[in-house]
């Protein structure tokens, strides 16, 4: 059982399985790239550590620890949000926020005596953070804060495992400090006794039946003067002194807070690395029930280019954004000075990328497999009602897309760019290289236009006219997130497939291809009213994915399975009978 732990632990540090030693070569292509092209899990980061054990220790226990995470997806969504929202959000915080002496509260929480809460949201706040109204008041009399709930929209909303289970929460509060506000600062906050029973001054409620993630009890709290010591603060970056003098290295509120928040992004990595789950078990699924489904005669229906290019752009994406999260959790474990700013760009982008396209691909899945799809047992179904939220927590995806927008847009208008280049007509050789090329002119091409009519609006009205003109722009600036997203990916996916073993190459590069050439469709308005492209560039770029999609179902999805069997996830795990041809024989 440990071995076969390990094993499934190994197979998502390195990201994919290697075929068994008879497949064949088709099959020999299609597996891991990133069980090739990485060296084994306990060694990845060598380079980085090759001097310090202890450092090497940690990062490997971190990404046990998000490979544990993914595990508990693959079985149960719940379960994975659950134990997010008590190790990651809750104890991640306390961690990176706190100092020595939380480590205490850390242990009661790894041995589960202390559940954990995350308390950031409330009724009448959740995507701006800094608006919270939840007050804590310094009492420099018994050295406490006191919290307090000032109305019902300053409510605790939504807050994971809240409703039955939380012991204590990461509650973030308004800090008042000799009469002055210093902004959002979070205190851990005792909840329930041993017994269940809420602490004085606290009071907690279900949030009611939701649409899905029914194992995770979201609740709603209210604090009603509830002291806690001033140990309770997380001080790192922040502290009261037992006289009530605050002192902060970081004089701005807003930049403080901005640092605080910036390094709780685990989480949000979590999120996108659970949507690329879900979409490795609906592509699994529904392609290897596709492969053994006969309609209209012996027919599979696998061999519909409908199906495939429902089933392999999906596919495509998949692995684009696994790849994508493989090189970001490399970057989070280099660190460096300027990776904070790096890391909130790239994982706002993927989370937002990742969970959208899970909404598609999981619905095209469930569309594939019929009426099939829509039974329970065969997981799909309750997967997109489970995973619906993820495209609002951890940051709605709108908001998260605005942000990833937003510096480039500043870096744009800084550097003086105040007219977008000059729409030119590509070439189309239907390469990588050239797909490339198209992606970034798209992010240039919408950076350009945007920075421009910023420009134009600051320097009649002042640099708040400017960010009016970035709100005004919202729907080009939430495309221009995409366009970052897109083409960083797709870079991703090149040099992953770059750097894989010649064997692996060829059914890389398709992939990545069929990846890039969708994604041009998907911003096909912005090449085709700028004249970028033509209407016969368009109609073979199409005729292109459909070639693609041809070999990928070539031999009956022969490479497609391969490129599914490569996900490694264990049959058990996937459980749906018509993943392992079951369907003939069911009977309900
Ligand atoms: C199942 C579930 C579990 C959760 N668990 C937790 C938890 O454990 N702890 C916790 O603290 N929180 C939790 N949350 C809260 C979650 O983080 C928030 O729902 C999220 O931040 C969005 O806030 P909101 O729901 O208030 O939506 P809003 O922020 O009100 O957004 C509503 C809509 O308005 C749009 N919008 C908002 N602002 C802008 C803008 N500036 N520009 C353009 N559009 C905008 C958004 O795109 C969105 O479509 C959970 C939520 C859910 C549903």
């Amino acid at each position: 059982m440990a071995s076969r732990r390990l094993a499934v632990l190994q197979q998502h540090l390195g990201g994919l399985r290697v075929q068994d030693e008879d497949g064949s070569e088709l099959e020999r292509q299609a597996t891991s790239a990133a069980a090739t092209t990485l060296p084994p899990p306990d060694q990845m980061f060598d380079f980085l550590t090759r001097d310090n054990k202890q450092l090497r220790a940690q990062i490997f226990e971190f990404l046990k620890f998000q490979a544990a995470l993914e595990c508990l997806s693959f079985c149960d969504y719940s379960l994975a949000i659950k134990s997010g929202v008590h190790f990651t959000l809750c104890g991640g915080t306390i961690a990176k926020l706190g100092t020595e002496k939380h480590h205490d509260v850390l242990r009661a929480m790894d041995t589960l005596e202390l559940p954990g809460s995350f308390g950031m949201t409330e009724l009448g706040h959740g995507s701006n953070v800094m608006g919270i109204e939840t007050t804590a008041v310094y009492d420099p009399a018994t050295q406490e804060f006191i919290l307090n709930t000032p109305n019902n929209e300053a409510s605790k909303f939504w807050i994971g495992g809240v409703a039955q289970t939380a012991r204590i929460s990461a509650i973030f509060a308004q800090l008042t400090v000799n009469g002055k506000n210093e902004g959002p600062h979070v205190f851990i906050v005792h909840l329930r006794d041993a017994n269940g029973n809420f602490m004085p001054g606290v009071r907690c409620a279900d949030n009611g039946p939701k649409q899905g993630l029914l194992g995770v009890d979201n609740g709603q709290i209210w604090l009603n003067n509830v002291r806690v010591p001033r140990d309770a603060l997380l001080d790192r970056y922040a502290t009261v002194d037992t006289a009530g003098n605050y002192r902060s290295p970081i004089a701005n509120v807003q930049q403080r807070f901005g640092t605080m928040i910036g390094g709780l992004t685990t989480g949000r990595m979590l999120i996108a690395q659970g949507a690329v789950d879900a979409c490795k078990i609906g592509c699994t699924i529904a392609i290897r029930y596709a492969a053994d489904r006969p309609q209209f005669g012996d027919r599979p229906i696998l061999s519909y280019l409908t199906h495939q290019r429902r089933l392999f752009v999906g596919l495509a994406t998949t692995y684009a954004f696994h790849l994508a999260m493989l090189q970001l959790k490399q970057v989070v474990v280099k660190g460096g000075p300027d990776a904070g700013k790096q890391i909130h760009i790239v994982s706002s982008g993927l989370k937002a990328g990742a969970t959208w396209h899970r909404v598609k691909i999981l619905q095209d899945c469930r569309e594939c497999c019929g009426g099939m799809g829509f039974l329970a047992i065969n997981r799909i179904g309750p997967m997109l009602n489970d995973m619906n939220v993820d495209t609002t927590f951890e940051g709605d995806n709108t908001v998260l897309m605005a942000q990833v927008a937003k510096p480039l847009l500043d870096a744009a208008v800084k550097a003086g760019m105040t007219s977008a280049p000059p729409p030119k007509v590509m070439e189309m050789d239907l390469c990588k290289t050239c797909v490339g090329r198209l992606l970034a002119w798209r992010e240039q091409m919408l950076t350009a236009g945007l920075a421009a009519d910023m420009a134009a609006a600051a320097a009649k009205g002042g640099p708040n006219a400017g960010m009016a003109a970035f709100d005004d722009n919202l729907d080009r600036v939430t495309q221009l997130g995409w366009a970052w997203t897109d083409r960083h990916t797709f870079a991703a996916f090149q040099a992953e497939a770059a750097a894989a073993p010649a064997a692996l190459q060829p059914a890389l590069n398709l992939l990545a291809l069929l990846y890039g050439l969708t994604r041009i469709e998907a911003g096909v308005e912005c090449y085709l009213s700028t004249g970028a492209l033509s209407g016969d560039a368009i109609k073979a770029l199409h005729a292109k994915a459909n070639a693609l999609c041809r070999e990928l179902g070539a031999g009956n999805g022969r490479l497609a399975l391969a490129l599914c069997d490569g996900f490694g996830i264990p049959d058990h795990l996937l459980q749906a009978p018509i993943a392992v041809g079951n369907w003939r024989t069911f009977e309900g």
